[in-house]
């Protein structure tokens, strides 16, 4: 009999208020919640090596469906390896499902009950995805953590077409399951989360939740936000979502966000959060610290001879100059973006990281409100 893996599970250590500190267990390792997960959509974080983002503290990080299918192809990853293997990262890896990618840079997609028909943005070839190929992708490439197809509108939307595409998902939902399951991603100790929708409308969200919790998903995605809705609206649906989800299994907030809204977010019962935010920023010249965003593009850091961060860990924030970083922007060189990322996401892991210790310690509150108070 070989060595059956552990299964999937999530550990709730602790709770202050609405904010939750968990730990869930995959098949290549614990994830600490809450976490913050660096996008590595095309099987690299980008500008970061994998060891050096391992080092800043992420447990997972993001791969994603619609991007790998197109190019190297899923087929192909597994005949290398599979996704750990291919980029080097033997830790957790997350990956979405492609919906969202889909209606956001394929060419000529056509949605219907069956899934979405579309021309690869790449190189023009037609594709089918539908709930069960992405779950078989995502199988192939040997995710940990699965995502079911759904259908992510953008935000402002009529209310039926909101209904709509939150019942089709829950449709999807039920067929990306029934696929999971017969692939054996139990028995492998994976997990697939389902996705509540919704859009900006409480009795929506509340019945997606509901419905999804009926089934066994291993984990709870909220999406559906920050898809242009303003932070007030994302954080009430959140207020109006997480009481009607499954304390005990990982909720995650996708495609979010700022330093603020994974704060506020934590204080509203998620776990779990992806966001290009920090890597993309560090390609645009802007640095994430304790004392808010610094523009390195702007001229008046030319002469300033200070680090990002003296008190930083990180090599990036403590000893190079503002100038320094400032004229590599200016000058174009890949070294900004390097430093840059690399000080984004040592910040974004410090942040969770002193989410969790105060969680355990129940001063949630007092850090939330320390945080805020450097950024003023
Ligand atoms: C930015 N805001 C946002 N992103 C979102 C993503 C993609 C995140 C994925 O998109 C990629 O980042 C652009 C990463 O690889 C990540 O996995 C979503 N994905 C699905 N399946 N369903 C959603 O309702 C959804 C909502 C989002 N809102």
């Amino acid at each position: 009999m070989t060595h059956a893996p552990q299964r999937f599970a999530f550990r709730l250590l602790a709770t202050d208020g609405m904010a939750r500190r968990g730990e869930i267990t995959t098949p290549h390792g614990l994830v600490r919640t809450p976490a913050f997960m660096p996008v590595g959509t095309q099987a690299t974080v980008k500008a970061m090596y994998t060891d050096q983002v391992r080092a800043l503290g992420a447990d997972v990080v993001l791969g994603n469906t619609y991007h790998l299918m197109l190019r190297p192809g899923a087929e192909r990853v597994a005949r290398l390896g599979g996704l750990h293997h291919f980029m080097q990262w033997p830790h957790t890896i997350l990956t979405d499902s492609g919906g969202f990618q889909v209606m956001s840079l394929a060419q000529l997609r056509k949605l219907d009950e069956t899934g979405v028909r579309f021309q690869s943005h790449i190189d023009g070839q037609k594709y089918h995805l539908t709930p069960e190929r992405s779950v078989e992708i995502q199988g192939l490439l040997g995710s940990d953590i699965q995502m079911q197809l759904d259908e992510c509108i953008a935000l402002p939307a009529p209310e039926q077409e909101v209904q709509r595409a939150m019942e089709l998902s829950l449709r999807w939902a039920e067929r990306s399951r029934a696929k999971f399951e017969a692939m054996g991603g139990v028995e492998k100790g994976q997990g697939l989360y389902g996705i509540v929708q919704g859009g900006d409308v409480p009795h929506l969200r509340v019945r997606s939740a509901e419905s999804l919790a009926a089934m066994p998903f291993e984990g709870y995605s909220v999406g559906g936000l920050a898809v242009g809705e303003p932070q007030e609206v994302m954080l009430r649906m959140l207020e109006v979502t997480t009481p009607a989800m499954p304390v005990d299994k990982p909720r995650y907030l996708m495609g979010v966000g700022t330093p603020e809204d994974i704060l506020e977010s934590v204080a509203r019962g998620i776990d779990q959060f992806d966001c290009v935010m920090p890597t993309r920023a560090g390609r645009h010249g802007l640095a994430f610290t304790r004392r808010g965003k610094i523009n390195l593009k702007n001229a008046r850091h030319a002469d300033d001879p200070r680090p990002l961060d003296e008190e930083s860990e990180c090599p990036a924030a403590r000893q190079y100059s503002r100038a320094y970083l400032h004229h590599l922007v200016k000058a174009g060189e890949g070294l900004a973006a390097m430093l840059l990322t690399w000080n984004n996401l040592a910040y974004y892991q410090q942040l969770m990281q002193g989410m969790r210790e105060s969680i355990e310690a129940g001063r949630f509150q007092d850090y939330r409100a320390s945080v805020k108070e450097g950024w003023a």
